[in-house]
């Protein structure tokens, strides 16, 4: 986004740092659900940057905090203390209507669970987050990015007549259509079998090299996360180390030593 178009689209909410390469930054966030006896502190003191261009994954045990920081990160859900700057924007500065509107505009999701509209055709659902931000999709657009993804024969399909894979195909090509600062997956490979899951992370990477996407993915799968560039550790609602240029052995191997240090509440 230009500078022009950030400050037409949120005024003073644009920070001064925008033209940083970190497309998304936490300060020290702090996520606490509840109150009194029954507080739960999601996220104790996260503070991390993704670059622009970059595809990260990001992994822990059960409870560790994984779906609270793509919450808070994608601006689904308030921090209770600290700060997310996303495309150059704090969000703490932004109200709900303005908030909603980057969501539409600058960030896409991918869920495990496709997320699709089911009585509309593949090309209407890729072309929603236009229609929603008040745009009439370009349907050559909306054609060249189901190309993209394969699905170039099937504009007229609803989701029902698609396979899984082809689902999640779909879902990707709505993430991309708005080219959005930032893509948050939420176990989007989490449905699907071995290989359509393997066409799916490719695709993801071939975003972020080809399209310079950016890419945040939470996932369970080592496999699925050594397609990342860096894979976040999360462990008791903190970031517990790093692995660039993952592999899936060494994935495997962390995710084993944090779930045995987290069964032995060792991280308290
Ligand atoms: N809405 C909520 N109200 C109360 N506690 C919550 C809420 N959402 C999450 N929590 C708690 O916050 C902590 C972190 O949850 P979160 O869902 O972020 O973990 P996760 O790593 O995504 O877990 P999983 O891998 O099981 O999905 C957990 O202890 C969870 O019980």
């Amino acid at each position: 986004m230009t500078n022009d178009m950030r400050e037409a689209l949120l005024g003073d909410g644009a920070d001064a740092e925008s033209g940083s390469a970190e497309v998304v930054r936490l300060e020290s966030v702090r996520k606490v659900y509840g109150g009194g006896k029954n507080a739960v502190v999601a996220l104790d003191g996260v503070s991390v940057g993704l670059r622009k261009g970059s595809f990260t994954a990001v992994m822990g045990p059960s409870g560790s905090g994984k779906s609270t920081f793509l919450q808070c990160a994608a601006g689904l859900d308030r921090p209770t203390s600290g700060a997310v700057v996303l495309d150059g924007v704090r969000l703490a500065s932004l109200g709900e209507n303005r908030l909603t509107r980057l969501r539409r505009e600058r960030i896409g999701f991918v869920f495990q669970s496709f997320n699709l509209l089911p009585a509309l055709t593949v090309r209407d659902n890729v072309g929603l987050p236009l229609r929603l931000a008040g745009r009439r999709p370009d349907r050559a657009a909306v054609e060249e990015v189901l190309e993209r993804v394969g699905l170039g024969g099937r504009l007229r399909s609803r989701p029902g007549e698609l396979s899984g894979g082809q689902q999640q195909r779909v879902a990707i090509a709505r993430a991309l259509i708005t080219r959005p600062a930032v893509i948050f997956g939420d176990e989007p490979t989490g449905a699907l079998d071995t290989a359509t899951a393997r066409e799916v992370l490719a695709l993801l990477r071939e975003a972020v090299e080809g399209a310079g996407q950016t890419v945040v993915m939470v996932t369970h799968d080592p496999v699925a996360a050594a397609h990342a560039d860096r894979v976040l550790f999360l462990a008791d609602g903190r970031v517990d180390g790093e692995i660039l240029r993952p592999s899936v052995e060494r994935v495997a191997e962390r995710m084993t030593r944090l779930g045995a240090a987290g069964a032995n509440g060792a991280n308290r």
